[in-house]
């Protein structure tokens, strides 16, 4: 028997949530563990047959205040609390009628769950759990001697210990008593967060993340990583399900959420598109008929870079679609769902990740992001700006053609996605050159009209989008001089009016969104 090995002669049980309590108290009782309660799960217990002791039988005290008070007695945090092996504490709780609580299993009120479905003010408020987190703490705090279970998934691994050891080990308990104070972390701060109510700049801010997996590595093979899912409730890569292929690294789960992020661009009502991403840009948008034909059009943008890169669909998956991906050599692909067809056509390439989401993110959701710089971190609303289309402002001579707009429109979704500074020619709503994270506007530009001579049918007249304002007529003129025939661009330089006039010598239409898509 190794010398932190402790037995469990008494338990605690207060759950919210009763998954697993059954067969944990009957396993528990079967080894001789007494069993304490409250109401509801003390009900639960004894309605199966199980011999169960009350709280309130224990403090001497009802439970009270509508449930408010139940288990904050000293009968009860003294036998969590006492110190086994302190003479002192020992006699102290046998003067007051403690006995000793060797494992405590309780998990919390439904705070989170509460908030998710948008209840009132006083409902919330009653659904944060005070005796649950003291019972949490004190049991964490005293692993020592006490175990903390705060998850059902943990149950069956409590019962094995028990089984394997007759008592629960150090390491064990203090496992245990890790995940608990990271439990009630995670709840305060979900409290905390409620309060703050949508504030802009709360006094204090609290990151939580579940682990999701442990990476082999960071985005380069000397950097530890790991990946967590926390926060706001998108469907994206931290919640979508595997289907097959190669475990995934830190570089395609960053890559597959610039891309679904992307995607989600174009809802459902607006037809198939696809998006393909390198490197967190796209290299390829398009839409279409179909998921094909729009992965071939995105294809057709630049199809070398779209080599192992990561495909984005707006739709499920279809088989026509998977066998024209499954030709091109491809890390990740995800997409809300996927036919059986589809299924069965990338099960033939056994590498390849498939996510299915579950859904497509809403691009217009109001969110936050977190970036971190040294000994802080920044936080923004997501960009879920869409510019005003009553209130576009055509500001040259010639006002585009239907299909330009469409284009334009088109082109200016994608560039919200592109790193700054960012460039996007588009034609037939598909990109046929992209310029991303240049310095330069100007190289941007450069860069795009470039990736679109190199393509192997360069269409005539795209038009362009830029993310922010040309400072000077050179990056329009440049995009002109591509062959460029309408442009879309926020506006709002000093020297609008020079690029206006050379759109206008151009022969250019150009519109402006009075809107900055950045993107860093
Ligand atoms: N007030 C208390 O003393 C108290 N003690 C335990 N609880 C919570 O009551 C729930 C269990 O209650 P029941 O067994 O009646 O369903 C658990 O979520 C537990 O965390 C309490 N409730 C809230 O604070």
């Amino acid at each position: 028997m190794t010398q932190d090995l402790r037995p469990i002669r008494r338990a605690l049980l207060s759950v919210s949530d009763k998954a697993g309590l059954l067969e944990l108290a009957t396993g528990l009782a079967a080894r001789g563990v007494a069993l304490v309660s409250t109401g509801n799960s003390a009900g639960m217990l004894r309605e199966a047959g199980l011999d169960v002791t009350e709280v309130a039988e224990v403090t001497g005290s009802p439970e009270m205040l509508g449930g408010r008070v139940k288990t904050l007695h000293p009968r009860i945090h003294g036998g969590i609390l006492g110190k086994r092996g302190d003479a002192g504490h020992v006699a102290e709780m046998e003067a007051h009628g403690i006995a000793p609580i060797d494992l405590v299993v309780v998990n919390l009120y439904p705070f989170e769950a509460t908030v998710a479905r948008g209840a009132g003010f006083e409902e919330t408020v009653e659904q944060i759990d005070v005796g649950g987190p003291a019972m949490i703490r004190a049991a964490a705090k005293n692993h020592a001697d006490v175990a903390v279970l705060t998850d059902p998934a943990d149950y069956p691994a409590l019962l094995a210990e028990l089984e394997a050891q007759g008592g629960t080990t150090g390491a064990f308990r203090r496992g245990l008593a890790r995940k608990a104070f990271a439990r009630t972390a995670e709840y305060d701060a979900a409290i905390s967060g409620w309060m703050a109510g949508g504030e802009a700049a709360p006094g204090f801010r609290a990151l939580t993340g579940r682990l999701v997996q442990t990476l082999r590595y960071g985005e380069n093979p000397h950097q530890r990583a790991a990946f967590y899912r926390g926060g706001e409730a998108r469907a994206g890569v931290a919640t979508a399900m595997q289907v097959q292929g190669k475990e995934l690294s830190y570089n395609n789960i960053a890559d597959t959420d610039a891309a679904y992020e992307l995607a989600a661009e174009f809802p459902a009502g607006d037809g198939p598109a696809c998006v393909i991403v390198k490197h967190a840009n796209p290299c390829g948008v398009a839409t279409g008929a179909t998921l094909a034909e729009a992965y071939g059009k995105a294809l057709a943008c630049d199809p070398v870079s779209a080599f192992g890169g990561i495909v984005a669909l707006n739709r499920p998956l279809d088989a026509e679609a998977a066998e024209a991906i499954a030709k091109v050599f491809t890390e990740v692909v995800i997409a809300p769902d996927a036919d059986e067809g589809a299924r069965e056509v990338l099960a033939r390439k056994g590498n390849l990740r498939l996510l299915l989401a579950g859904g497509l993110p809403e691009a217009v959701a109001p969110g936050l992001m977190w970036k971190q710089v040294a000994g802080g971190f920044l936080v923004q609303d997501r960009d879920a700006g869409v510019p005003d289309m009553g209130k576009l402002r055509v500001v040259t001579r010639r006002a585009p053609t239907e299909e330009e707009m469409r284009d334009l429109l088109f082109a200016w979704r994608v560039a919200k996605h592109v790193k700054s500074n960012a460039i996007v020619l588009a034609k037939g709503g598909a990109t046929v050159g992209i310029g991303a994270g240049q310095m330069s506007r100007v190289d941007s530009v450069r860069i795009a009209a470039r990736k679109m001579g190199e393509m192997a049918a360069p269409p005539a007249g795209p038009v362009v989008a830029s993310d922010a304002f040309f400072p000077f007529a050179d990056g329009l003129l440049a995009a002109a001089e591509a062959g460029a025939v309408a442009a879309i661009q926020p506006g709002g330089s000093m020297r609008d009016a020079e690029v206006i006039a050379a759109a206008d010598a151009a022969g250019m239409a150009m519109v402006f969104t009075d809107m900055r898509h950045f993107r860093h």
